[in-house]
C-alpha cells in the first residue's frame, strides 16, 4: 500500500495486478480497461502543502525531542523498511485466524531479525530505553494488528530488570533480549483481573525439593489473556500467591517455562492455549494457562523486593509493600505514549482524507467544497490533532517523573511513589480514553470510508480501546487516584504540606471562587479550581455519609461517581498545566511562524475543554454567561486559523506510509485509487462466480433447494 510495498510489484500496474490474481477481465466492475488508475499525486493535497505557513520538520523535532533524535528515528526506520519484505501482498485482515497468526510470527521473526542484525548494531542497547518508541512506532510497518512479540519486549523483559536481583537479572536479560528465550506476563485470571489480590494460583514452598509448586486449585484461577501465551512463548512471569512454613504472603512474580525449548511441546504439569477470537488483538495469540502441582526452582521466584530462603523463610527487601506492581506502573507510563502514537495516525488519517474527500455545496452551483473547509469537520478533527500533541508531551513529562522517582527508589526513598502511582493511573486512563474516543471521532470524520479496514482506523480504534481496559481498567485507576486527592485535600486543609502536582490544593482549600480569565494561565487555573471543587464536593459527601452512621468504606462506595469525577478533573487540570508549559518551553526558539500554530493548536485544546465541561466551570469558579459566550468565539476563531496548516500539522507528526497502512491517509492522497486496489484483492474478487451460486443460491432461484 505504501510506496516502497508497491515496489514489490513495481512491474505490474494496478489494473494488470488485479488480472494477474484475480482471473477475470475487470469489465466485469465497469471498469474502463483501457484507462491505468491515476497514479499521481492528490491536487488538493499538493495545495494544502503549499499554503502550509511554518517549517514542518521544525515541529516533527519538537515531537521527536530534538533534531538529532529525528534523525535517529528516520535512520532505524529507513533500515527497517528498507527491505520491502514488511509488507502482506495478501491484506493480513483477509486471512483465516491461523494464517493470521502464522504471518504475524512469519513478520515478528523478521523485524526481530532486522532489530538484532542492524538496528542494535546501531544504537547499543540505548533501543530498548530511549529509542524503544521507535521501534514501537515501526513495528507498525510490519503489523497492521499486534505483534505475538509484545508482550516479550513490553512485559516480560520489565519484570525481569524491575523485579529480577542482579543474578537473575544476568541469567534471564541476556537470554531474553537475544530472543533464546520469549515471554509473557501472565497475572489476570478468569476470576480475577482488577482485583489482584484475589489471584488463586498458588506457589507454595517445599524446602525438601527447594522449589515452588505452582498449582491452579479451580476454572477461575486459570491465567486468562496473557498476550503472545497461547502458542508463541515458552516462558512467563506468573504472579501466583505465594505460600510458604504455612502461611501466605500475598502475590509474588515467578519466571516459569511452559514450553520445552526444543520442541516446544507443553510441560508435563501445564496446559496452555489460546483464548479464541477477540475485538482486536487478533494476531497475539493471548493465552490461558493452568498448572497441576507444577515445580519451579527456588531461584525462579524474583526476588529483589522479597526473597524465600532455602529453609522457606520469608524476608521483605523492599521498603515499600506495592514495588511487586512495578511493571504495571512502567506499562502504564508506556502507554500515554503509545496511545498519543496512534491517535496521531488517526488524526493524519482523517486530515488527509478529509482534505482529498470532497461533497455536498455550501452554495448551489458552486463546486463541492474539501469536507475540512466544513467548520463541524474541523470541530471533529482540529482537537484530535492538538490532543495528539497534549498527550505526547505529558507522556514525555509522566517519563521524566517516573525515571526520577525510580532513581530515589534505588537510593531506598519510596516517599514518591504513591504521587507517581497516582499521577501514571489518571494519565493512563484518561489518555486511553481520549485517544479511543479521538480515534472513532476520525472514523466517523471520513464517513463511509472510514469503516473500510483498509482504512487502517477500524484497527486503530480495536486496539486503542482495548489499552482503556488492560493495564487497570479506566473507573478503577481513576479511583486509586482518588484516594491519594482525598489524602491530599485533608492535608491541605490542616495545613501541612502536599506534593507538587497538588499544590493547587492549598489556596482552594480556603474555599474562594476564582474569577474566570480568558488566557491559557486562566484556564489552566480554572481547571485546578474545578478538580479542587470536585474533590471538596466529594469528601463534604463522604464526611455526611459518615456523619449519617455510614463506614468509611460505604461511604467512599456510595461516592463513587463523584470521586471518578474528581480524579478526571484533576488529571485534565495536569494535563492541560503540562502541554502548555511543556509547548512555551518547547518553542522558546523557534521560527515565529512555529510558535504561533502550536500556541494556536495548545488554546485550542485549552478552548475545548472549557467548554466540554461549562456546567462545571458555572459551579466551581466565578465564570459568566459572558465567559463562556467569549470562550466559544475564540475556539471558532482557532479552527479557521489552523485550517490552512491542518495537513501540514499532520505532515509534522511524520508518518510514512507503511507505518500509517491506510488507503484514506497515505501521502499523495490518492485515496479511490488506493480503496480500489485494496478491494480488489479481496479473496471474493478471486473468482467471477462463487460456488456458493450453484450450491445455494441457484437451487433457490429455481425452487430446487
Ligand atoms: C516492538 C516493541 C518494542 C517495544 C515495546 C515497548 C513498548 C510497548 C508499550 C506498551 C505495550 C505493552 C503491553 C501492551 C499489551 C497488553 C498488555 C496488558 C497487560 C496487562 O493487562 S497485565 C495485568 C494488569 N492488571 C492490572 O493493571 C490490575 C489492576 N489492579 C491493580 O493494579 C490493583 O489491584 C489495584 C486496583 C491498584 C488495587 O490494589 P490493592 O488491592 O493491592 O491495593 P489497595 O486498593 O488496597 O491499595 C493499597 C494501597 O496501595 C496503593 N497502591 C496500589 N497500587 C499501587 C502501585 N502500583 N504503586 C504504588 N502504590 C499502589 C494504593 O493507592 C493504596 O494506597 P493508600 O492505602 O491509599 O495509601
Ligand atoms: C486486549 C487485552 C490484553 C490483555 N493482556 C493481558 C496480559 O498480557 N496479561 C495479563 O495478566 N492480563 C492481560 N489483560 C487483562 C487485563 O489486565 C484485565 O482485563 C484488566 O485489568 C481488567 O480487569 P477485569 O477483566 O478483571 O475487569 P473487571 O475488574 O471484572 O471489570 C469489570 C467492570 O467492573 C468494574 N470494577 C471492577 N472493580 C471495581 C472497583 N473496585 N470499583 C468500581 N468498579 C470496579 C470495572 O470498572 C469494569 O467496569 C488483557 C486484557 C485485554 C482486554
Amino acid at each position: 500500500m505504501g510506496t516502497r510495498c508497491e515496489g514489490l510489484r513495481d512491474s505490474l500496474s494496478p489494473i494488470a495486478y488485479y488480472e494477474e490474481y484475480s482471473h477475470f477481465r475487470l469489465d466485469c466492475l465497469k471498469i474502463d480497461d483501457n484507462k491505468e488508475l491515476s497514479m499521481s499525486a492528490n491536487e488538493d493535497l499538493a495545495k494544502e502543502r503549499a499554503r502550509c505557513d511554518f517549517n514542518v520538520s521544525e515541529i516533527t523535532n519538537i515531537l521527536d525531542g530534538g533534531i538529532e533524535r529525528t534523525k535517529q528515528r528516520k535512520k532505524i526506520e529507513s533500515i527497517a523498511l528498507s527491505n520491502g519484505k514488511c509488507c502482506d501482498v495478501t491484506p493480513e485482515e483477509t486471512l483465516g485466524p491461523k494464517e493470521r497468526y502464522e504471518n504475524a510470527i512469519r513478520k515478528s521473526c523478521l523485524y526481530t531479525k532486522i532489530v538484532k542484525d542492524q538496528v542494535l548494531t546501531l544504537t547499543g542497547l540505548e533501543v530498548l530505553g530511549s529509542n524503544s518508541s521507535v521501534l514501537r512506532r515501526t513495528a507498525d510497518a510490519f503489523f497492521k494488528d499486534i505483534s505475538p512479540f509484545l508482550l516479550h519486549l513490553g512485559m516480560f523483559v520489565p519484570t525481569i530488570m524491575g523485579q529480577g536481583t542482579p543474578e537473575q537479572q544476568s541469567y534471564w536479560l541476556p537470554r531474553a533480549l537475544d530472543f533464546q528465550i520469549i515471554g509473557t506476563y501472565a497475572q489476570t485470571e478468569l476470576g480475577h483481573g482488577t482485583f489482584i489480590r484475589g489471584l488463586e494460583t498458588t506457589a507454595t514452598y517445599d524446602p525438601d525439593t527447594e522449589e515452588f509448586v505452582i498449582h491452579s486449585p479451580r476454572l477461575t484461577s486459570y491465567k486468562w489473556w496473557a498476550g503472545g501465551l497461547g502458542k508463541t512463548s515458552n516462558y512467563c512471569i506468573v504472579v501466583a500467591q505465594l505460600y510458604t512454613q504455612g502461611k501466605c504472603y500475598g502475590i509474588h512474580p515467578f519466571i516459569v517455562q511452559i514450553r520445552d525449548e526444543d520442541t516446544h511441546m507443553p510441560l508435563p504439569g501445564v496446559r496452555v492455549g489460546e483464548i479464541g477470537p477477540r475485538m482486536g488483538f487478533n494476531t497475539a495469540d493471548n493465552g490461558f494457562l493452568g498448572f497441576d502441582h507444577y515445580r519451579i526452582p527456588r531461584n525462579h521466584m524474583l526476588m529483589k523486593n522479597s526473597q524465600v530462603l532455602k529453609d522457606g523463610t520469608y524476608v521483605k527487601v523492599a521498603s515499600h509493600s506495592k514495588l511487586t506492581y512495578g511493571t504495571m506502573v512502567f506499562v502504564r507510563v508506556m502507554l500515554v505514549n503509545e496511545v498519543a502514537f496512534n491517535l496521531a495516525k488517526a488524526a493524519t488519517i482523517a486530515v488527509r482524507y478529509s482534505a482529498v474527500r470532497r461533497q455536498s455545496e455550501k452554495i448551489s452551483g458552486e463546486p463541492e467544497p474539501q469536507i475540512i473547509d466544513y467548520v463541524t469537520q474541523q470541530h471533529k478533527l482540529f482537537v484530535c490533532i492538538a490532543t495528539a500533541h497534549a498527550l505526547q508531551l505529558s507522556s514525555n513529562w509522566l517519563w521524566k517523573t517516573f525515571s526520577a522517582v525510580l532513581a530515589d527508589m534505588r537510593g531506598g526513598n519510596t516517599e514518591n511513589l504513591p504521587e507517581l502511582h497516582a499521577l501514571s493511573s489518571c494519565l493512563k486512563a484518561l489518555s486511553t480514553s481520549d485517544s479511543a474516543a479521538l480515534i472513532e471521532q476520525c472514523r466517523l470524520a471520513c464517513g463511509g470510508h472510514g469503516y473500510m479496514l483498509s482504512s487502517n482506523l477500524p484497527l486503530l480504534y480495536s486496539f486503542v480501546t482495548a489499552t482503556r481496559t488492560y493495564e487497570g481498567d479506566y473507573t478503577v485507576l481513576l479511583l486509586q487516584t482518588a484516594r491519594f486527592l482525598i489524602k491530599a485535600w485533608e492535608q491541605a486543609e490542616s495545613g501541612n504540606p502536599v506534593t507538587p502536582t497538588v499544590s493547587y490544593m492549598e489556596e482552594a482549600v480556603v474555599g474562594n471562587k476564582y474569577k474566570w480569565n480568558g488566557s491559557a494561565e486562566g484556564i489552566i487555573k480554572a481547571a485546578y479550581y474545578v478538580a479542587a471543587g470536585k474533590i471538596s464536593s466529594s469528601v463534604t459527601s463522604i464526611r455526611k455519609r459518615m456523619k449519617n452512621g455510614k463506614a468509611f468504606e460505604d461511604a467512599w462506595e456510595l461516592t463513587g461517581v463523584q470521586l471518578v469525577a474528581a480524579a478526571e478533573a484533576h488529571c485534565r487540570a495536569v494535563i492541560c498545566d503540562v502541554y502548555r508549559k511543556e509547548t512555551v518551553r518547547l518553542t522558546a526558539n523557534s521560527s515565529p511562524n512555529v510558535k504561533t500554530v502550536m500556541d494556536q493548536l495548545n488554546m485550542l485544546y485549552l478552548s475545548h475543554w472549557a467548554l466540554e465541561r461549562t456546567g462545571d466551570l458555572l459551579r466551581y469558579t466565578s465564570t459568566t454567561e459572558d465567559d463562556i459566550i467569549s470562550c466559544q468565539q475564540r475556539y471558532e476563531e482557532l479552527l479557521a486559523a489552523i485550517r490552512p496548516n491542518a495537513v501540514g500539522l499532520v505532515d509534522a507528526f511524520d508518518f510514512p506510509d507503511e507505518i500509517l497502512q491506510s488507503t484514506l491517509g497515505a501521502y499523495d492522497g490518492r485515496v479511490y485509487e488506493r480503496l480500489m486496489e485494496e478491494a480488489l484483492k479481496s479473496p471474493l474478487n478471486a473468482e467471477p462466480v462463487n460456488r456458493s451460486f450453484h450450491q445455494y443460491l441457484k437451487p433457490l432461484m429455481q425452487g430446487k433447494l
